[in-house]
């Protein structure tokens, strides 16, 4: 038994980033994981595996859809769905092992199991009780529940987000319970797949949370992608027949049932933080009234020596966000000063087109009292992606009308998930719209819809 001056529960991004800072600061470090292999949900189950599926449908969409346009004429291009979930596990592998790499160079000591926490600074796995002067709780989130609704993904007719990413045979008909962003990225895998897709969402738009003006212009565009939405609808529950399911949902307008027959039926309704494993009830671990571990600014539980960080402790729940926890509070616990800017964490769905955000929606910037400008800028107007036959969707920029303070950025359009980081690292630099639309971009770039936004911001923008 050795003694380290950190233990990490939990190898997600939040975990396995968290492990490397606090090695390469000259800690000695354990990272307890009992999966199979390391990265967690975002690895295993969740952000790549489904990337792996949205970049292979996206390829065959292009083949269908574009191809014959562009000249690129020949037999029909097939899924061979073995083949394609073979692709899939081997991205996934590829980045685990990289990871185990990581831990390797960074001489991380792979605690293989699943903790419990005996007392603060002791930490079972197996049969061994660890010592450790910190540990961080990078335990994660699990696909909520939703009562009515018995998710199985055994047998792949009503699955979560894990079973959607593995499932049997392509379905020819799939429901999605919630509209938000695993639903709508798995949604339209199976969509471009040739499954019809209905989705069905408690709240009268999609995308809760998301700029008004992108919700109504993605849901336009993925309509016209083929897929279906059932909005202000309340999913009551599911029953499974012979190979199929039947979803029953109430409409908040008038109150009336429907139901609708699928056969793979994807629960998509939020996650829940994962905190019931570890013993954190036994220790006296505050949680908040969510269920998520309770934290200081410094990422500190109301137990000396214990932190929390990442999908288990509130905030949005990304990947990267538990990225930039985890490095800020290694440094933390090394005695220097971890810091992450939350006005500042983008957010994106990676569908085609992709959506991405960063700071404040137009609505949120008003509540906050501030006066502001937008700068919209159509794709339509962008050579670039005219030529990538991507020409939907719009780059809006939202800066404050006295300051010319950047706010906020909302992107539908091509490369919006790479686009969105100019706008993060102006706020960061607390840019005006001024500077954006001052900096040269190159030509022809989807970027150049970023500058035709801020030019928008002040004298116009030049191509619309
Ligand atoms: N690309 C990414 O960044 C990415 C990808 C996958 C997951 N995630 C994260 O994982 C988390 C979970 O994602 P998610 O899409 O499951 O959750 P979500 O919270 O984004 O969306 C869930 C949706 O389900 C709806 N809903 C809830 N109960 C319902 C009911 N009974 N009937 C109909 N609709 C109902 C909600 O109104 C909401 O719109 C999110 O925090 C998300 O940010 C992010």
């Amino acid at each position: 038994m050795s003694t380290y001056d950190l233990i990490v529960i939990g190898a997600g991004p939040g975990g396995y980033v968290c492990a490397i800072r606090a090695a390469q600061l000259g800690l000695k470090v354990a990272c307890v994981e009992g999966r199979e292999t390391l990265g967690g949900t975002c690895l295993n189950v969740g952000c790549i595996p489904s990337k792996a599926l949205l970049h292979a449908s996206h390829m065959l969409h292009e083949t269908h859809e574009n191809f014959d346009k562009m000249g690129l004429t020949g037999a029909k291009v097939k899924v061979d769905w073995e083949k394609m979930l073979n692709y899939k596990a081997e991205t996934v592998a590829g980045n685990t092992k990289g990871v185990e790499f990581l831990f390797k160079k960074n001489k991380i000591d792979w605690l293989k199991g699943w903790a419990t926490i005996e007392a603060a600074g002791k930490v079972k796995v197996g049969d061994t009780v660890h010592e450790t002067k910190n540990i961080v709780l990078a335990t994660g989130s699990v696909p909520s529940s939703l009562p009515g609704v018995d998710v199985d993904n055994d047998t792949g007719i009503v699955v979560d987000s894990t079973g959607a990413l593995a499932l049997p045979k392509i379905p020819k008909s799939m429901v999605v319970i919630g509209a938000g962003v695993i639903g709508l990225e798995l949604g339209s895998v199976y969509s471009r797949l040739g499954a019809e897709v209905t989705v069905v969402e408690y709240l009268d738009v999609i995308t809760p949370g998301m700029d008004a003006e992108v919700q109504k212009q993605f849901q336009k565009v993925l309509t016209k992608q083929g897929l279906k939405f059932v909005l202000g609808a309340a999913v009551k529950g599911t029953s499974v027949g012979k190979g199929k399911a039947t979803v029953t949902y109430a409409l908040k307008k008038d109150d009336s049932e429907h139901s609708i027959e699928a056969e793979c039926v994807l629960v998509a309704t939020g996650r829940r933080p994962k905190v019931d494993n570890v013993g954190l009830d036994k220790l006296g671990v505050e949680l908040t009234d969510r269920g998520f571990v309770k934290i200081d600014k410094h990422w500190a539980t109301n137990v000396k020596g214990i932190y929390a960080i990442g999908d288990c402790v509130p905030g949005p729940m990304l990947a990267h966000k538990a990225e930039d926890e985890g490095m800020a509070v290694a440094e933390v616990i090394a005695g220097k000063h971890g810091h992450v800017n939350y006005d500042v964490i983008p957010g994106v769905i990676y569908t085609t087109p992709e959506v991405a955000n960063v700071g404040l929606t137009e609505a949120a910037a008003k509540e906050a009292g501030h006066k502001v400008k937008i700068g919209k800028f159509p794709f339509m107007g962008n050579a670039r992606a005219k030529a990538m036959m991507q020409a939907d969707g719009f780059v809006k920029l939202i800066a404050d009308a006295e300051t010319d303070r950047v706010l906020g950025c909302h992107i539908v359009g091509p490369n919006a998930g790479e686009m969105i980081h100019e706008i993060c690292v102006a706020m960061e630099f607390g840019a005006s719209a001024e500077d954006v639309a001052l900096t040269c971009h190159a030509h022809p770039t989807t970027s150049e819809a970023v500058r035709e936004a801020a030019l928008a911001c002040g004298d116009g923008a030049i191509h619309v």
